[in-house]
Parts: structure tokens; sequence; C-alpha cells
């Protein structure tokens, strides 16, 4: 006998069609339980949109993607105004990942960027904690120096393999200290400095430590992808697509047949978000207008960001700034 069960957004859960009440909770499922159950439960890969903000989380979701990715690169670009170099602290990750994670508790899981997870074992322990406490859905820890850089730039350095794995050793035991589902993807970012086996004797040894995922950084062809899937199949594993990046091009269909079971897409708001933004302000210096389309007014952009949503919280806590519209 096959019996479904449906929970829907207001937690009423339908069985076999019938609709009841409930008397647990069925509906706040963590986003790092979602994350982990995406993983375990299907094969599909997990396409991850790189956000930096809220505006483009927005839009990931009004898109309906069932999961995003907040992008270091991205964070520091938008906050801090600079580049990936190691310049954004545990605040600012932690803080932006936090607003994006929970901008709707039923919405999509955020991988967040942990970069180097910002200090010794002690400090990877609270960075953990706090994206635990974020609400973060899973993240990754790499092997870069603390004067860390973009992936996809040359000249890095990264540490020593022990120190690596004990980075990855005090994410493991801090999550499982918090009984944590959060998905522990361990990156490495070695390719450059020491080479292919050098890369995969490290996954390896975060994966014997109990890293939910791994990911070598920078790619430098499709074959060394797919050798890498083969290597530690079947381990899951993450593909960073950063176009015009190290890594040539490579789309979901065919990093699904490789064998990823995770890809991000570190750029894909923060390119287009320059493309955009630079052309207004372009026509603004150059015709004196911004030439917004037709219909694109304040209204239409709040309620990409939750204007409806927010209307109704309030109209039915019985507020009345909202009885004649907006
Ligand atoms: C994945 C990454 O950590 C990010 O911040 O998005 C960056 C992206 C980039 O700067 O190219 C990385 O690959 O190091």
């Amino acid at each position: 006998m096959t019996i479904t069960i449906t929970v829907e957004k207001d937690g009423f859960y339908e069985v076999n069609g019938m609709r009841h009440e409930p008397s647990v909770s069925l509906y706040v499922i963590p986003a790092a339980s979602k994350l982990r159950r995406m993983l375990k439960d299907s094969k599909d890969l997990i396409i991850c949109p790189g956000v930096y903000d809220g505006l483009s989380a927005r839009i990931a979701m009004e898109l309906g993607f069932k999961s995003m990715y907040m992008t270091g690169a991205g964070t520091t670009a938008s906050r801090l105004g600079m580049a990936d170099l190691g310049l954004a602290q545990l605040h600012d990750m932690r803080t932006n990942a936090e607003m994006i994670a929970n901008l709707d508790p039923f919405g999509p899981p955020l991988i967040a960027d942990l970069d180097t997870g910002y200090g010794g074992p002690l400090m990877v322990a609270k960075s953990v904690q706090q994206y635990i406490q974020a609400g973060v859905a899973g993240f990754h820890i790499e092997d870069q120096i603390q004067n860390k850089r973009c992936g996809h730039l040359a000249g890095k350095k990264v540490v020593g393999r022990e120190e690596y794995l004990t980075r990855i050793r005090a994410a493991k035991l801090t999550k499982d200290r918090l009984h944590s589902d959060i998905v522990l993807i361990a990156r490495t970012d070695a390719l450059q400095q020491h080479g292919y086996e050098e890369c995969i004797a490290r996954l390896k040894a975060a994966r014997d430590i109990g890293a939910d995922v791994g990911l070598l950084e920078g790619f430098t062809s499709k074959e060394q992808a797919r050798q890498t899937v083969q290597d530690l199949a079947p381990w899951p594993l993450l593909l960073n697509m950063v176009e015009n990046g190290a890594t040539p091009v490579i789309t979901t269909k065919e990093a699904e047949e490789m064998g990823f079971r995770i890809m991000i897409f570190s750029f894909a708001s923060l390119a287009p978000a320059y493309m955009g933004i630079r052309s207004a302000l372009e026509r603004l210096k150059t015709d004196g207008v911004v030439g917004t389309p037709d219909g694109l007014g304040p209204r239409k952009l709040f309620e990409i960001c939750g204007l409806m949503e927010s209307m109704k919280v309030d109209t039915e806590a019985g507020g009345d700034g909202f009885v004649d519209g907006v």
C-alpha cells in the first residue's frame, strides 16, 4: 500500500487526498535537513545560482530555484566594495548569509562560502556554529592561507595538509556537537601549487574525517573535472562554474552527466548586475535619464522583495497600514 503525505505551506497535511490539521509541526524543516535530503533522496544535480544580497536572492527565489549559493566574492564586492582577497571576515559573511537564508523560512536552502574558516580550529568552530545558528544549509571550507584570494586567480597558496585537515575536523566536530544537519563541503585550492594528486589526497582525507561533499577548485579542463568525479566516487562532488575563470564552460547538463551532485555559479548575479547597472548609469550620464523600462516601478521591485507578504502580515495582525493599499 502506498501512503502519500503532502505537507502544505500552512502546515496542514494531506494523507491520500484528505486534509488534516497538524498535531506535530511538520513544516519547519531546517534548511540544512532539506539540503541533506536533496542530496540523499535523489540523484538530481542541485543547481545553486550565486547570490550576494537580498535582491539577487529574491530574484533567484522569484524564478523558483530550489537552492542558492552565497558567494564570498560577491559579498565582498557588495558589502565592502573590495576584491575577493580575504578581506571579508566572519561578521560580514555571517550577517549576509543570515539575512539571505531567512528571507523565506520555506524557501530554498542556502549554501554559503566559509572561506578558510577565518582562523585556527577555535575560530573554525565559532564560524561553523554561527553559520548553523544563522540557518545556513551548507558551507565550503578551504585550504588557502588566511590571506586568500579568489580561486580563479593566479598565485594562490595553500596551508599544509595537516593544517587543512584540522580545519575540516574542527568543522565536523562542531556540527556533530550541535547535532546539526549542515552540509560540510571540503574545498581544496591545491591544484595550482601542488597538482592534481595532492588535491585528491586532500579530498579523500577530508572525506574520511566526515566531510559530506568535496570541491576541487579551479579545474583546468573538462576531462579533469570528469576524472575527479570518478576518482572520488561515490562521494558527492560540487562544481563551481565561474565563466571566464580557470575552468572551461561546463553546462548543468554536462555536469550532471559527469556525475556532479551540486553546481554553484558564483558570478551568476554579480556579473549581470555589473552589466545592467553600468549600462543604466551610462545612459544617465549621456542621455540624462536612466531609461527604466515601462512597468518596472517601485511597486514591482518591492513586490519582488515581499511587498504582498508584508502587507498580509500587517493586515492579519489588525494593522491598518494597508487598508487603502499601497
Ligand atoms: C566560489 C568563490 O569562493 C566565491 O566567493 O564565490 C570564489 C569565486 C571567485 O572569486 O571566482 C572562488 O572561486 O574562490
